[in-house]
């Protein structure tokens, strides 16, 4: 009854300098609080397009069928979400909320900043750059408000903040028109309670959570920063710039190009992507190849890859869209931001995130660290940066205080999405560790086949990445690093589904020197009654 009255009443219809009530709580924050606190007895007042409209409702009738008369639909017939939107905003005043590019950890007072419509991926100085906020124009409004109004957004179909990125515009690209935006309404991800693993193989851990990334449009979590990406630049091809980008092109280890690829397709915009030869999976191979991108396999690898795409987009009109261009991890980091939603926005202790080209552990510290300074929480969770050991340059850094990073050739990996050696931003993962008392784990490609396949049988379908964080996990909480009742996030970065091949050479124990210990290889039985019997009763005389 409450989801009903509220699609359609959505408290989006307000702009930000929405109805303060005698008590002086916005309008937001009411219909978020009776939605939430009081589902059952519920009673929203609502602007709807400038018409004030009553809903009602009490816990005696339950249906809320009397009311659907004095209901008035969202929108009419005829228009789509986009129209809706573009009526909407037209409404709706600016707040002087914008965003810049300025270089990487630069001072407040830089003189150095590039307007996010310019085609700029590096400093003056050759370093990397960053998205600068406006923030004391989004800070003249309090954290409950912000709080109250990215609530209110969730889950619905309202363009362009059914997306749990848009859901966050005011945070990631405040000044881009709606209608430029291309969303597939990506993120609002599960938050998987990891109960049977915290408990059973944990040592009885109650809070232990898994945040699946993965489970989006393209099978990772490069959906929620490819979003932002493809959307600016579809803003900068559009009018009235009428840029000439010919198209967008990454280098990819098959995560990113398959974002890119749909987003791309999506918009009519083409995609140009860079795999390395044979080290991706199939599922990985055929998404661009399926969306329609140009694919080319070069015989080299990821960090390779990287290289060229660098060279060719400083030649030609093709947009760089890996995260060197900090535009994705505007995307990105609003996981953080909706972790911290999820638990009605209290901090975990512990993230822990793999890590490769080192991207999205900044983009993690960026989103936790926002909301801290604009006062949604009041601290930010420590954060574990998970390498798989075969490539691992992060690690041995960090093993080494700090003193001597050295790039490397990364050896291949199950999770071959991390096999990156020369990790473009290295400087920014440093940064959200030193920031967060952050520490550095590895994995072996045994324990992080292991974590993986464990956690696939406590319910999960992980892939080995996320193996990777797993691995991570049992290691701090063997060390005591973790304790039993933290609470504790790990992110899932990949859709399982994608890495079927590593898991059946797995389950085959056809993997050279590895025990394969939670192999659940398929038994082979002749098509007849008393074969299978006599499968099926000594499985249950070994589980008696
Ligand atoms: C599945 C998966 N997990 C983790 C990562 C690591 O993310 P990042 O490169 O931002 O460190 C990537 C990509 O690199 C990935 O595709
Ligand atoms: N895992 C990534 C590697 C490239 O990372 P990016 O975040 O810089 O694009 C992939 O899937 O390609």
């Amino acid at each position: 009854m409450a989801a009903a009255a509220a699609a359609f009443c959505p408290s989006f219809f307000f702009s930000l300098s929405s109805i303060t009530d005698s008590e002086g709580k916005n309008d937001n924050e009411i219909s978020t609080l009776n939605r939430f606190r009081n589902p059952g007895s519920l009673l929203l007042l609502r602007h709807c397009r400038g018409t004030r409209i009553s809903c009602s409702s009490t816990a005696s009738d339950p249906t809320g069928v009397h009311h659907h008369q004095q209901l008035k639909s969202r929108r009419p017939p005829e228009e789509n979400i986009r129209e809706e939107a573009c009526r909407r905003d037209e409404a709706n005043a600016s707040h002087g909320f914008s965003a810049c590019y300025v270089p990487f950890d630069a001072p407040a007072d830089t003189a150095e900043t590039y307007s996010l419509d310019d085609v700029v991926y590096r400093s003056r100085s050759g370093g990397l750059l960053d998205v600068r906020h406006n923030l004391s124009a989004l800070k003249r409004f309090p954290g409950s408000h912000w709080r109250a109004l990215f609530d209110s957004r969730v889950g619905r179909t309202t363009w362009p903040y059914g997306s749990g990125v848009w859901s966050k515009k005011e945070f990631v690209l405040p000044e881009i028109d709606p209608d430029h935006i291309v969303s597939l309404f990506e993120g609002n991800s599960n938050l998987f309670w990891a109960e049977r693993l915290g408990r059973d193989h944990l040592g009885g851990m109650p809070d232990l959570w898994v945040k699946h990334c993965g489970i989006s449009h393209t099978g990772s979590f490069k959906d929620l920063g490819m979003t932002v990406l493809v959307s600016q630049v579809n803003r900068l091809r559009s009018a009235p710039l009428n840029r000439p980008i010919a198209g967008v092109g990454c280098a990819s280890t098959g995560d990113t190009s398959a974002a890119l690829s749909a987003y791309c397709a999506a918009a009519g915009i083409p995609a140009i992507v860079f795999l390395p030869t044979d080290r991706i999976s199939l599922a990985q191979l055929v998404q661009p190849i399926a969306n329609g991108a140009t694919v080319l396999s070069i015989d080299t690898d990821f960090d390779g890859c990287m290289r060229l795409i660098r060279e060719v987009t400083a030649e030609l009109p093709i947009y760089l869209a890996n995260s060197l261009n900090s535009l994705r991890l505007e995307g990105q980091k609003t996981a953080a931001i909706e972790i911290l939603q999820q638990f009605d926005w209290e901090v975990p202790d512990w993230v822990i995130v793999p890590g490769g080209n080192l991207g999205n552990i900044y983009a993690f510290y960026k989103g936790f660290e926002m909301c801290r300074e604009l006062e949604l929480v009041d601290r930010v969770p420590r954060l574990v940066c998970a390498q798989a050991a075969n490539a691992n340059p992060l690690y041995l850094y960090y093993k080494s205080g700090w003193a001597d990073f050295k790039p490397m050739v990364a050896a291949d990996t199950f999770a071959s999405a991390i096999q990156i050696g020369d990790p473009v931003s290295i400087d920014r993962a440093v940064f959200a560790l030193k920031a967060t008392d952050g520490i550095v784990e590895e994995a072996t490609e045994e324990e992080l086949m292991d974590a993986m396949s464990l956690a696939d049988r406590t319910g999960m379908f992980a892939c080995p990445h996320t193996g990777v964080a797993l691995a991570a996990l049992f290691k701090l909480r063997e060390r005591g690093v973790i304790n039993t009742n933290d609470r504790t996030i790990v992110v899932s970065t990949a859709h399982g589904l994608k890495f079927s091949q590593s898991k059946v050479a797995y389950h085959s124990k056809e993997i050279a020197n590895m025990t394969c210990q939670y192999a659940n290889p398929p038994v082979h039985v002749k098509a007849n009654f008393g074969a299978v019997m006599d499968v099926l009763k000594k499985k249950l005389e070994g589980m008696g």
